[in-house]
């Protein structure tokens, strides 16, 4: 069996070289002829899976997609020729609530403002919207929560319209890049729904690049109107718009999903696929693979203030590392993708144990574990 996998995939050669010949390829260079033969394909959001991609596929029987968002695969298509197709929902998720609680803090300290006067409006509720929903709840920030797919079915949370949610502080996206249907994601901020924003509202994009009009918020934001703006997606990856950089606040690569946990499991979980897709069992696990973090954890002398918690998170992830390497490199020859292929390891909250000396009590930790930092066995 011949199987490409993405060289931006970790532990992807030793899971799948158990079902056969494993090469790696660079996922954004893909031609046709590199599928002759192949059985199976092991991608990210970098390979555009269309017509003209599988002009030779003459074998292909599986490709698995070690992301969440799929609008890089045209899955009719593969239905279509009896391709199977799977991806890896929620496998990032934790990692994307990471990123904007760490970009958070950052426009907090920035602005000298305290995010539990504000209220952040979640715009999807999906698997990464409801991870940000606990970290909110941790902190004590008030929320509102956006998605009409979601609002008829659930009984237990309150929603809003999107003219509503765009009255809040604080307005971060997390909903597939869609172009059809009643509410297409396409664009949905485009000039109109920037120019109606309050002075100060701070956007943040960790979703996909084509939610926001990028040409419109460059228009609006060079007319002077404050909108600190976090930007991890960006139209026309890996091409940014080079003016649009300088009036954005903090800016990445599409890394708010790369801690290595979120990556990893996304490989785990195509593995897993193609092993059920083959009609094998598992033999490997991503606990086997997993390095020791470098900081395991943190023994609190006190009670957790605010500051403590700022402290904390940034210790584990802090964006501005990235919006850092990102200025420097991102508008250079490959260096969106370099960043990218060469990103620094970065693991997730609950790679951390906190504990707390006797004078602190569990009940004062509680928050710090509901803000994804693990518990001791
Ligand atoms: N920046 C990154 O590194 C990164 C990492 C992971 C995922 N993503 C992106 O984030 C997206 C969301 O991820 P998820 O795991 O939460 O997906 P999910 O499918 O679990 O949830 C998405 C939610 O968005 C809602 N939605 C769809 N259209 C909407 C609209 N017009 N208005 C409001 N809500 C709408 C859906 O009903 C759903 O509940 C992915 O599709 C992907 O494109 C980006
Ligand atoms: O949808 C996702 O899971 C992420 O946006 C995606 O994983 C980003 O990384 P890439 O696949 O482009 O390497």
């Amino acid at each position: 069996m011949r199987i490409l996998v993405d060289e931006n995939m970790p532990y992807a050669r030793q899971l799948f070289s158990e079902f056969g010949q494993v090469e790696a390829i660079s996922g954004r260079d893909l031609t046709p002829s590199k599928l002759k033969d192949v059985d199976g394909l092991m991608i990210r959001s970098v390979t555009k899976v269309n017509e003209a991609l599988l002009t030779e596929a003459n074998k292909l029987s599986f490709v698995g997609s070690a992301t969440i968002g799929t609008d890089h695969v045209d899955k009719s298509l593969l239905m279509s020729r009896d391709i199977s197709f799977v991806n890896a929902p929620g496998c990032n998720a934790h990692s994307v609530a990471d990123y904007l609680i760490s970009a958070l803090f950052v426009l907090a300290q920035q602005h000298q403002f305290n995010l539990r006067d504000k209220t952040v409006a979640i715009i999807g509720v999906g698997n990464i919207g409801t991870r940000v929903i606990d970290k909110c709840e941790a902190l004590g920030i008030n929320y509102l929560l956006c998605d009409p797919f979601k609002a008829p079915a659930d009984a237990f949370r309150q929603y809003v319209s999107l003219e509503e949610a765009a009255r809040a502080d604080i307005i971060t996206f997390h909903v597939p890049l869609t172009r059809d249907g009643q509410y297409p994601t396409f664009h949905m901020v485009d000039e109109a729904f920037l120019s109606a924003l309050n002075p100060g509202t701070v956007l943040v994009n960790a979703s996909r690049g084509e939610v926001i009009d990028n040409k419109a918020l460059y228009h609006v934001l060079s007319q002077g109107k404050q909108l600190p703006t976090v930007l991890d997606v960006w139209e026309n990856e890996p091409h940014v718009m080079a003016e649009l950089l300088p009036l954005v606040e903090l800016a990445t690569a599409h890394i708010a999903g790369y801690s290595l946990e979120g990556k990893a499991r996304g490989t785990e979980m195509i593995y897993q696929a193609f092993a059920d897709h083959c009609g094998r069992r598992v033999s490997q696990h991503l606990e086997d693979f997993l390095p020791h973090p470098e900081i395991a954890g943190f023994n609190l002398g006190q009670p957790p203030t605010p500051e403590i918690v700022q402290r904390l998170v940034h210790a584990v992830y802090d964006v501005r590392r990235d919006d850092k390497l990102f200025r420097e490199h991102a508008l250079a020859g490959k260096g969106f993708d370099w960043l990218r292929r060469f990103y620094p390891e970065r693991r997730e909250l609950s790679s951390a144990v906190i504990t707390g000396n006797p004078s602190v009590t569990s009940l004062q930790l509680a928050p710090l574990y509901q803000l994804g930092f693990s518990r001791p066995d």
